[in-house]
């Protein structure tokens, strides 16, 4: 059966959260419901122009309508080859095969990077990615300071640390473009854009470009089942990351998710990923009012990144959080 007939025919609209429209406290109390809810909600009003945002998507197709060679064989802005995906270098079968390709642009390459001279198209595009990524990056920072705030302020503390958030600097966080083509295939057995997978970061914030459907998340509340987002181009996508979830204790919940390829049309997003540095220390906070215990050993970022990477290389997918869950046993000891 196609995988995704079910899914398609259950559409949720993820929360709504004007940025301009509820007063502060309002705004506060809807973020915190909708990241422990659902861990996905979309925001408007959110200070990232939608002529910028417009700008971009127009950028991005160009970028990917390069000839294939070209994306392959000549880095984008200098980057690394490594920068252009297509397809899932690690997979080992078709349920491992995401049906897309993606560009992945650190924030500090795009603004260091000297475009060759003459190459006007390439600066303005690079100015764009630049500024897209700094206005997304303020958003991200303010959105996860205020989910940080709440959960401390919710147990009395007033003056925790909030180093995690303050860590995602402009040299560890990142942008990625992605283009999902249409597939032939995804018609029968429904195959993937994107493979299920949780983002390893603190916060991810998404522009969904056009209004083609696709992007499907595993409901948390209630019964566990994937149900289809309605895109909406005119807000952005925020959802919390893995570390956001260890952080809280699992009170934001990074929540899985997936894009299906379309058999009609193609499709074009865009998202921003906040990273802390790799020596960040994420220690899961023990006071958190639904459990006295920490559910989850203090990594690094970079450890978790490490193991991350050797799970997709043994097994061709991503275990993440369960790695670094502790024992019922060792939880226990918290509370004696
Ligand atoms: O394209 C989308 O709708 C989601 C993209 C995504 O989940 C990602 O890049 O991690
Ligand atoms: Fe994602």
């Amino acid at each position: 059966m196609n995988k995704d007939d079910d899914v398609s025919r259950c559409v949720v609209v993820l929360p709504v959260i004007d940025l301009q429209q509820l007063n502060e406290e309002q705004c506060r109390a809807s973020k915190v419901r909708a990241a422990s809810e659902w861990g996905f909600f979309q925001v408007t009003n959110h200070g990232v122009p939608q002529a910028l945002l417009d700008k971009l998507h127009e950028a991005q197709v160009a970028l990917f309508r390069r000839p294939f060679e070209r994306k392959v064989r000549q880095p984008l802005l200098h980057l690394s080859p490594e920068s252009y995906r297509w397809g899932t270098p690690t997979a080992t079968c078709l349920e491992h095969l995401s049906w897309s390709e993606a560009y992945h642009i650190p924030m500090t390459t795009s603004s260091l990077i000297t475009p060759p001279a003459g190459d006007d198209k390439l600066t303005t595009r690079l100015v764009m990615i630049e500024e897209v990524s700094t206005a997304m990056w303020k958003l991200a920072q303010q959105l996860a300071g205020i989910l940080v705030a709440a959960d401390q302020l919710r147990d009395g503390i007033e003056d925790d640390d909030d180093s995690m958030v303050a860590r995602c600097t402009r040299s560890t966080c990142f942008l990625r473009l992605n283009r999902y083509p249409a597939c032939d295939a995804a018609a029968a057995s429904g195959a993937y854009g994107l493979c299920p997978h949780t983002d390893s970061d603190v916060l991810t914030i998404v522009h969904l470009q056009d209004a083609v459907a696709g992007l499907q998340l595993l409901q948390v509340r209630g019964s566990r089942r994937w149900v289809a987002v309605e895109p909406n181009p005119g807000a952005l996508m925020v959802n919390v990351g893995d570390l956001l979830q260890a952080w809280s204790n699992d009170r934001y919940r990074s929540v899985e998710h997936r894009v299906m390829a379309s058999a009609a049309r193609e499709r074009f997003s865009v998202a921003f990923f906040l990273c802390p540095g790799d020596d960040t220390l994420i220690r899961p906070r023990s006071s958190s009012s639904s459990s006295r215990t920490r559910r989850y050993r203090s990594f690094t970022f970079g450890e978790y990144r490490n193991q991350v990477r050797e799970d997709v290389r043994l097994t061709g997918r991503k275990l993440g959080l369960q790695r670094f869950r502790r024992l019922q046993q060792e939880q226990e000891q918290d509370l004696q």
